[in-house]
This record gives C-alpha cells, structure tokens and sequence, in this order.
C-alpha cells in the first residue's frame, strides 16, 4: 500500500496515483492522481472536456487499464483482480443507454442477473421491484420494448438495470446529457430521493456545474491533465473556491447557486439564529429547517411577506395556531444578509 493515501475504514474506492498514458498521444489523459470516495458518498467528478474525467471514472471498473497506481474497493488492491468479478460489484450507467431494442424492459433489466444465472421469476420479480423503485408502473413498463419509451423512462430504466444485481457501487457517465433539460432536472431530483433510499456509493460524470452542485455530497473539480483542483462539498467549492480556475469554472452567479445549497438550519445557526420574535402569523410564511434559502426567498416574494416562520420539520404541515408555540422569526433582511455573510464567503 501506498503512503499517500490514509486508510480511512469508511472508504470505498481509493485512487492512489494513478495515471493513464493512451497510446501515441503526448500526454497522459491522467497524470498522478489520488483520491478516496466513502462508502454511501456521492461524488461527482465535474471538469472542462479532455480533462480525464471519463477516463478516471472507467480506471475504477477497469474499462480502461491504469498505465500506473493503484485501484482500492473497499480495503482490496483490485488493480489486477479478475475484472468480471470487480464489474459485478460496480453498476455503470452511461448516456447511451443501450438497451437492447429486441427484449422487453423487464428482460433488459434483467440481463445480468441471467448472466449470473438468477432463476426468470425471481428476475422478473426484481425488475419490477426496480422499476417501482426508479418510478415506472412495471404493470405499465415491464412488458413494453425501449423504442416505446421516452428518453427519460429509457435512462430510468439504465438505472434499474445498472442496479439490478444490488452493487454497492455505481459508476455514472453524463447519464442524463442526452435528456432534456426539464426532463433532466426531474430526473436528479428522483435520483437523489433514490440515492437516500439505496445509499450506494456513487461516482457521476458531467460537464454541468449546477448538475454537480445539486446532485454530489462532494465535488472533485478537474482541470486540464486531471489536476484535482478541488475536491470539496458544494457549498465549500462556492464559499471558499481553491483558486483562480475554481471560482472561473463555478462561473458567475455562485452567490446564487449558494442560496440553493444553504439551508434555513444553517442561517439560524448563524447570528439571527438567538433572536425570537413574536410576530403575526399571517406575515410571515412558514418554513422548515432543511428548506433551502433560495427555497424561502421564492415563498417570501410570492406572499409579499415580512419573512419566515421556521417551523418543526414534523409539524410543518399542521395549521399556524398550533404551531405559534414553536415557531422562529427570520426577518427578509436578516435571511439575506446571513445569507451572505456566511463564513468564507468571498462572492
Ligand atoms: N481511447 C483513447 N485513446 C486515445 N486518447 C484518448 C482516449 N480516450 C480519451 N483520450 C484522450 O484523453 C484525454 C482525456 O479524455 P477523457 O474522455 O477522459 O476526458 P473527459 O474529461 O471525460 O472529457 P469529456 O468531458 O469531453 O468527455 C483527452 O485528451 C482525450 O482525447
């Protein structure tokens, strides 16, 4: 084992210097790279194209071979295991689907599951059992063919198939850049509520730098040659970028983005957070702790209200009167200063 990596007992895959030299180009597509990825972390490897995002994403499953370094799932060097036995613990899902135009959904769900010789019932029971989960009807989809389905039922349908024989680890290349970009918010936010339910470990690849904000409890930041230019949560990579090619790449708009990321727990842990105000109900309108800021401001502007009342998460459907007793006041003015006064903050 190397010494450049620490050992932490949480970590799931661990890229320890890895590099990958193609053959007849210049430069490594990968120069030395180390990084580790937690078990149940989702981690988003965002970059400008070239910069060895897919390249490193395939050197996990070995699709592409390391030129050097090493590859470690979960406490094991798998850099020259068996690469079939490595494959059936990581799921892979790309932007071409490529599900098979000749076999139901149930069938092209089940694929793997046959190739491990899993009995017709029992695979049909499961990919119903993952269409429910990924959100489609199976009365309505098991039997259908891919061409009767629109491109975003087909990409929930790779995520069910990629999940079909339960790998603790799932590999993601730009699944959703083919889809719309409505479709494709509704998407994510599906994904996430999946990701909460079935808490794989996840590595997802995109161009997008709002799809990475939104979707990664951390983000790996490539630049040019794979230099990791930050590897951090979202709401870090906003505050306190690394550098220059950072906060470029985050662009404008990050004091924005942030809003969608902050949540009303985190302003009150701020200095407002002390103060409560006995104010009429009917100004204020009502929120929980994990609303996010940007989430509140909409319901302010929309009601023309003084601010926000933060109710308990469990109660937060209950009538205003019986929720007098627990409520905290947070002026508009206050929401957008903590907002912007959050530490590190350098937009
Ligand atoms: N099979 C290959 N043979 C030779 N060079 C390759 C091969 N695959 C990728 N490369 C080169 O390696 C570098 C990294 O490519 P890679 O696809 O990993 O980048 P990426 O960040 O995923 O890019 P994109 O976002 O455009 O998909 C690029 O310069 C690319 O041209």
């Amino acid at each position: 084992m190397s010494e450049h990596v620490s050992t932490g007992t949480d970590t799931m895959i661990r890229l320890d210097q890895v590099t990958k030299q193609y053959h007849g180009q210049d430069r490594p597509a990968v120069s030395p790279l180390t990084l580790e990825i937690k078990n149940g972390e989702f981690v988003v490897f965002v970059g400008p194209s070239g910069c060895g995002k897919t390249t490193t994403l395939r050197m996990i499953n070995r699709l592409v071979e390391p030129t050097s370094g090493e590859i470690w799932i979960n406490g094991q060097n798998v850099t020259h295991a068996d690469v079939n036995e490595l494959r059936r613990g990581i799921g892979y899902v790309i932007q071409q689907i490529g599900l098979l135009p000749h076999l139901t959904i149930a069938d092209n769900i089940g694929l793997v599951p046959k190739l491990l010789g899993t009995p017709k019932g029992e695979r049909h029971s499961r990919a119903a059992d993952l269409l429910e989960l990924v959100g489609l009807d199976p009365k309505v989809y098991a039997g259908r063919y891919p061409r009767q389905l629109s491109g975003g039922q087909q990409q929930r349908v790779g995520v069910a198939r990629a999940l079909a024989a339960d790998p603790p680890i799932m590999l993601m290349d730009e699944p959703f850049g083919a889809v719309d970009p409505i479709a494709r918010e509704k998407l994510q936010v599906e994904f996430l509520k999946l990701q909460e339910k079935i808490r794989k470990t996840i590595v997802f690849v995109t161009h997008d730098i709002d799809e990475a904000l939104r979707l990664g409890d951390r983000i790996a930041i490539f630049d040019v040659g794979s230099r990791l230019a930050q590897f951090d949560t979202p709401l870090n990579v906003l505050t306190n970028p690394a550098d220059d090619f950072v906060r470029d790449f985050v662009g404008a708009g990050a004091s924005v983005r942030r809003l969608s990321l902050l949540t009303i727990g985190d302003v009150l842990a701020g200095p407002v957070g002390d103060d409560d105000h006995s104010i009429p109900l009917h100004d204020a309108v009502q929120v929980t702790l994990t609303s996010t800021v940007h989430q509140a401001l909409e319901l302010v502007l929309a009601a023309r209200a003084d601010g926000v009342c933060v109710v308990p998460d469990l109660a937060a459907e209950g009538s205003p009167t019986e929720l007098a007793g627990s409520t905290k006041f947070i002026a508009l003015q206050d929401l957008l200063m903590t907002a912007s006064n959050t530490p590190g903050g350098r937009q």
